[in-house]
């Protein structure tokens, strides 16, 4: 900073700041969170220089937020008012502030209006939208936060005019056709899914090893299937977590979207969702871990595709390259005050909104939770909601005894959805169950098993919860302060982007001193239920499914021409990519295995640091062993 101004940053673009220990023996880091964008990371030789800088930086962020809360209290509704009423606020809080902080002078509101480029999907002068109705598939797997979003968007595409049909597992038929979208059966147990996640932390060895022996059958099974429901379709749009689709369309000749609920596209701004750390490491780690789970995934199941592609859907073999998976058209369905598409995104790629789904008109709240919530109120007792979905987990039990203590701890009344349990170790689930049936729980806690949550956390002064993505976005959409205890995958990515927008809390450990302090600051800190409320009404301004529908009509073309143009590649022979046909190697189509050692080897050395023992044994990622050993056995 010594020689001169290196950049200027817009202080709304600032999320928050950490500090963190510096990359060289006795200096102090200090990590800038920027909107959209990768971190920056400064050192400082003192601590307390490094301290000074981080109150100031604070201080101007708290006024601005403090604004933005008075702005949309005031009722202000034109962003010209807004502008300007921004811009005297910001004066006025200069004036008082600068006794003590040597504050720039360029007016911040100045830097930040630069004019954007039309952009709004939902105010096209073009229509983009197709003559006729169209037959359009949406192919998922997982669990219900990856069904419940295409629920929405489905019934968005039926008021337009078209026929959806959700591919899913057949547990969710019957709550599909409810709704009036159309239904068809893919292979696969969401318990089971989830377990293997959970237990092994997604992408560690254990996790590669399990699947990789016992869930071959599987995806076979998956391809048969998802191959058969998407018979007739004019559109897939497809989770990627499913895999077959993308191959599904290039046989269909038919538009390919992708949607999904965490990132999975390339940036500096996020780890991959399955990737996250307890610490910031970068945009170029961000952007390597990408690069090295779309390859391992690829690696794992090439083989496999491959042979399928060629019997059953009589396609040549293909590769990473050839697919062009990031060219694709993606539907991200959360929200952008929640996580800022980054500048690096190209703009086939949207972050749509939540894809919410209204259940809280059609809900009649049981007589006891109502006089629950009331008595709380009436007591003036601060009411939070405990879940974490269906997560499956070592020692239900312990939890449960964690949670009374934090509870009385905090002094709050709770809500509890007890939906865990410990299916994952079926031999001693018995015992288990048996002694978790004792724990009676205090008058402060009211067990409830399911609750719309667009009603429920309405009710609540704060929420506690796994970090899903669609419960985060409901909670977050509620305005409530929201602590996240993530159990696997993205999970942990939530967790991150809820602490760094302030409005929450990233539990890493669940005790009882520290659940309990997470819950007395969630429901006294006036600095972070502000910022909820804020971010709150941002979002209940949003609709995720009609910029998907819009957005949807716009790439039609691009969607089409990407599914085509693999068809014609084939057929123009063009081979020099080679076929993967073993499923592991590193040796890929490109050859270069160095490339990926390091990655690797770094990725797996996050393990040890993620890794804290807890029951759920919070693996985020783990790579290396299993490819590296079959890359061994390879070369020998
Ligand atoms: O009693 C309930 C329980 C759930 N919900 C809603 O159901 C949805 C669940 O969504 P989400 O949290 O995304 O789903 P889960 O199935 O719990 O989570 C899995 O799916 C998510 C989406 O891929 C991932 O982000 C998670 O890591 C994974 O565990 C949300 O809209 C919730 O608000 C309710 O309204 N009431
Ligand atoms: C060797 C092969 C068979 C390996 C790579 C395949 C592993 C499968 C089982 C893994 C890969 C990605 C995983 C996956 C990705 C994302 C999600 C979304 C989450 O909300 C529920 C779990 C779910 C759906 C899991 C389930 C298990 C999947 C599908």
């Amino acid at each position: 900073m010594v020689d001169g101004t290196k950049i200027i940053l817009p202080m709304r673009d600032i999320e928050t700041i950490n500090k963190e220990k510096g990359f060289r023996m006795g200096y102090h880091g200090l990590v800038v969170v920027i909107r959209g964008h990768e971190e920056l990371f400064f050192e400082f030789a003192k601590a307390e220089h490094r301290d000074e800088c981080a109150i100031s930086i604070l201080r101007i962020l708290e006024s601005t937020k403090y604004i933005e809360e008075e702005q949309s209290s005031d009722g202000v509704d034109s962003e010209d008012e807004a502008a300007k009423a921004e811009h005297d606020l910001l004066q006025a809080a200069r004036d008082t502030a600068e006794g003590d902080v040597n504050l720039p002078t360029t007016p911040v509101a100045e830097l930040d209006r630069i004019p954007l480029i039309f952009d709004d999907p939902l105010a096209s002068i073009v229509d983009f939208k197709p003559s006729e109705p169209l037959n359009i598939v949406c192919l998922t797997i997982g669990s219900r936060g990856d069904v419940q979003p295409y629920i929405s968007l489905c019934k968005e595409l039926i008021k337009e005019g078209h026929r959806p049909t959700i591919a899913t597992h057949a547990m969710f038929e019957d709550w599909v056709k409810k709704h009036g979208i159309g239904f068809a059966p893919v292979a696969g147990d969401p318990a089971e899914l989830m377990r293997i996640c959970v237990q092994h932390g997604m992408f560690s060895y254990g996790f590669l090893k399990e699947t990789n022996s016992t869930f071959r059958g599987w995806l076979d099974e998956l391809c048969d299937t998802a191959w058969k429901a998407c018979q007739g379709a004019d559109v897939l749009i497809e989770s990627p977590s499913a895999m077959v689709g993308i191959h599904i369309a290039e046989a269909l000749k038919i538009p390919y979207f992708r949607a999904f609920t965490m990132p999975w596209t390339r940036t500096r701004a996020y780890p991959h969702a399955f990737a996250v750390g307890p610490n910031k490491m970068g945009g170029a780690w961000n952007s390597m871990t990408y690069l090295t789970i779309d390859k391992v995934f690829w690696v794992a199941i090439a083989g496999q595709m491959n042979r399928w592609r060629r019997e059953q859907l009589k396609l040549r073999s293909t590769s990473q390259a050839r697919m062009q998976a990031n060219q694709r058209p993606f539907l991200y369905n959360f929200s952008p005050h929640v996580v800022p598409p980054p500048c690096d995104w190209p703009d086939w790629i949207r972050v749509t909104g939540y894809w919410f789904l209204d259940e809280a008109d059609k809900y009649e709240p049981p007589g006891d939770l109502r006089q629950f919530i009331e008595k709380a109120q009436a007591d003036k007792k601060k009411l939070v909601y405990i879940g974490f979905g269906s997560i499956v987990i070592q020692d239900p039990a312990a939890l449960t005894r964690t949670i009374i203590e934090a509870v009385q701890l905090a002094d709050v009344r709770c809500v509890l959805s007890k939906g865990w349990s410990d299916k994952w170790q079926s031999d001693k689930a018995t015992n288990k169950a048996a002694s978790e049936a004792e724990i009676p729980l205090p008058t402060e806690i009211f067990k409830i098993d399911a609750a719309p949550h667009d009603w429920l956390f309405k009710q609540m002064d704060a929420v506690v919860h796994h970090g899903g993505s669609g419960t985060t976005g409901a909670s977050l959409r509620a305005g409530k302060p929201t602590i996240i205890k993530p159990f696997f995958g993205d999970q942990f990515f939530f967790a991150t982007r809820v602490e760094d927008l302030g409005v929450g809390t990233y539990l890493k450990r669940i005790n009882t001193k520290m659940l309990g302090k997470a819950l007395w600051e969630a429901t006294n800190s006036e600095r972070m239920k502000v910022k909820a409320r804020i971010l709150g009404n941002k979002i209940r301004k949003e609709n995720g499914s009609q910029v998907a529908v819009q957005t949807m009509y716009r790439e039609l073309d691009r969607a089409k021409a990407l599914s085509c143009r693999q068809t014609k590649r084939a057929e123009e022979g063009e081979d020099h990519f080679g076929e993967v046909d073993a499923d592991w190697t590193l040796i890929d189509d490109e050859g270069d295995v160095q490339d990926l050692e390091l990655p690797l080897e770094a990725m797996s050395r996050m393990h040890e640091q993620v890794t804290d023992g807890s029951e759920a044994g919070a693996a985020t990622l783990a790579l290396g062993g299993m490819v590296m050993s079959s890359q061994q056995q390879h070369r020998a």
